[in-house]
């Protein structure tokens, strides 16, 4: 058994007549932070979407939690990705007509199961708790984006896909949202997987990735960590 909670081996996604990813491989083991840097166009969100299964790659596979994601249905899929991914935008992806805390329950009401307690140790950790019955359009962009944090790690994932999450955010916040998120990393042993072309926040992650035109080059540990890339 593989102790990585999520691999993927030998990505390749041609869309159209374009290949955006060619030949690219990671492995996400057990509670570790990964940044995926690259520039513009280069293919994160098309990775991100592939990783996170809310799309299909041309040839190659996705293991999550040990399962072959290729051939599952659709609705399989879906469940494996509630179950074991939270996920993270830059633009926030909140509902309008929900409030912070039916937002941030949701993928548990998904699940068909609310843990009010446990949303209540998010909305604490990441201090919005007086923010709980607020609407988003009232919400400043750093609430905003901790009211997703708690959102994705609602089900307790095994890991979380960030793209792009400080994308909309000012330095200040930025650095605030993140010391909050590595925090309940941390103390969640979950995965994060963020995917950004921000140079700045190299310095916070264990391993570093780098893609560039639809290819994964290299990887930078610092730690002894292992997560493993192949190109
Ligand atoms: N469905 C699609 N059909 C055709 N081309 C696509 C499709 N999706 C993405 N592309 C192209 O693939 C390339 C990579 O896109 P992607 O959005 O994954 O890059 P990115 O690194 O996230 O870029 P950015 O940082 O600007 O958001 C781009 O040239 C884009 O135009």
């Amino acid at each position: 058994m593989s102790e990585n909670v999520l691999e993927a081996e030998s990505i390749r996604v041609v869309r159209g007549d374009q290949e955006i990813i060619s030949d690219a491989s990671l492995s996400v083991p057990a509670n570790t932070q990964i940044l995926v840097q690259g520039p513009s166009g280069a293919g994160k969100t098309t990775l991100f979407n592939i990783l996170g299964l809310l799309d299909v790659p041309t040839s190659g596979t996705v293991r999550i939690a040990n399962e072959e994601t290729a051939a599952l249905s659709e609705r399989k899929r879906a469940r494996l990705r509630r179950e074991t991914i939270g996920f993270i935008f830059q633009d926030f992806q909140l509902i309008d007509d929900l409030t912070a805390w039916e937002n941030a329950a949701l993928p548990q009401d998904h699940a068909g199961e609310r843990d009010e307690e446990w949303l209540q140790t998010l909305f604490t950790e990441l201090e919005i708790a007086d923010r709980a019955d607020q609407y988003p359009a009232t919400l400043s962009g750093g609430e905003k984006q901790r009211v997703a944090i708690a959102r994705a790690l609602a089900n307790r994932p095994d890991i979380v896909l960030a793209d792009e999450p400080t994308g909309q955010l000012d330095p200040t916040t930025t650095t605030q949202v993140l010391d909050l998120l590595f925090r309940l990393q941390d103390t969640t042993d979950t995965s994060l997987v963020v995917i950004s072309h921000d140079m700045q926040l190299q310095p916070r992650f264990d391993t570093i990735v780098r893609l560039e035109d639809g290819t994964i080059h290299d990887h930078e540990p610092k730690t002894e960590a292992k997560p493993s890339i192949d190109t």
